[in-house]
């Protein structure tokens, strides 16, 4: 379990953070998703103790991180799999993590074996395709064997076969108890792979909920209508009390709460012609976007979705004051899988 109690971050005048609260509960896996800039690795690189919290707490099973003996053995992560060295292999990379953390060497190459990589673990990792380097940095978060894993953004630039991997990975982790946390800012990615959800938009705190109330508040469903006879039809479900707007960039009309049988046969009775007659179903990652377009830092220039108020927020939970001391250097460092210099502007 990781708790999170007031977590804020301020780098200058900047609120990276803000009095985030929240739990990340073992047996599920759990997404953390938030638009470009809005605070998860930031929130991750507190949970590890790279960055210092300018106030809050994170307790990873009820301890501070930088109190945990021998981390790795408690929490994995994935947080730049560019962090190799690259000059080692494969095996030597994961060997000077497991001596460093006292994991026997056997780990090694189990965890290769894993993740897939044992024909090249004597290869050197800057040799590595993005898929390989996102693998080997899973390897090194399941080196310790922990029950908290954290990937943040683990399918950036790899192929559906690799995507479909680490999905699998993720949730077998789940179903053996295990707490796993999973930054993304793609929602049908994580419609896929989460059962809970944990979305933040300018390090605050915008939903914490199940996946499947967040499809079932989100996902409206209605019917598209195509006909030739457009403005009659309009009439006619008019008459029989439908509302139907009209989509003039499509030339559909879209229903909400009536089924398509009905529709279809007032079509019939009227003698309409119908080119179309499809149920619709809104995408999550419109609902996404609708939920944090208040606080989406970057824009892009094209057209964007209609803002629309963010979804009712769980409260967050008083934030705790207090200084986190700063890591001290002989703390054992993360070593591979995340970059462990720290962020500037401390
Ligand atoms: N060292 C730093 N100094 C100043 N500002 C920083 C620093 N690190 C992060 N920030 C700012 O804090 C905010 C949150 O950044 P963070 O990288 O945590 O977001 P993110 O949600 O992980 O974004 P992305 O999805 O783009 O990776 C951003 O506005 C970023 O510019």
């Amino acid at each position: 379990m990781i708790e999170l109690e007031g977590l804020t971050k301020r780098f200058g005048a900047k609120t990276a953070v803000d009095n985030l609260s929240f739990q990340v509960r073992p047996g599920v896996v759990t997404g953390f998703l938030g638009p470009n800039g809005a605070g998860k690795s930031t929130t991750m690189r507190m949970m590890l103790d790279l960055d210092n919290p300018t106030s809050g707490t994170v307790r990873i099973d009820g301890k501070h991180y930088r109190d945990l003996p021998e981390p790795l053995k408690h929490i994995g992560a994935l947080l730049d799999a560019k962090s190799m060295h690259g000059g080692r292999s494969a095996y030597n990379n994961l060997l000077c993590l497991a001596q460093s953390n006292r994991i026997p060497e056997r780990r090694v190459a189990e965890v290769l074996d894993l993740v897939g990589l044992t024909p090249v673990a004597r290869k050197k990792s800057k040799g590595f395709s993005l898929g390989m380097g996102q693998r080997l940095g899973i390897a090194s978060a399941l080196l310790g064997d922990p029950e908290i894993l954290m990937f943040d953004e683990p399918v950036n630039g790899l192929d559906p076969e690799g995507i479909h991997w680490i999905r699998n990975l993720m949730k077998r982790l789940a179903s053996e108890g295990r707490t796993i946390f999973v930054s993304s800012h793609l929602m049908s990615e994580m419609a896929l792979t989460a059962d809970h959800l944990i979305v933040i938009g300018q390090g605050r705190l915008l939903a914490d909920l199940p996946m499947a109330d967040f499809i079932h508040q989100n996902s409206r469903s209605y019917v598209r209508l195509r006909s030739p006879q457009q403005e009659r039809l309009k009439d006619v479900l008019h008459e029989a009390g439908i509302n139907a707007v009209s989509v003039p960039a499509t030339g559909t009309l879209e229903i909400d709460g009536v089924g398509p049988e009905r529709l279809g046969e007032l079509a019939a009775q009227h003698q309409i012609v119908l080119h179309e007659l499809s149920p619709q179903r809104a995408s999550l990652e419109e609902a996404f976007m609708r939920m944090t377009a208040d606080s989406v830092e970057y824009h892009a220039h094209a057209p964007g979705l209609p803002g629309a108020p963010a979804a009712p927020a769980p409260a967050p939970a008083p934030g705790m004051a207090g200084d986190n001391p700063a890591r001290p250097a002989d703390v054992p460092a993360w070593g591979a899988g995340f970059d462990a210099t720290r962020k500037g502007g401390e």
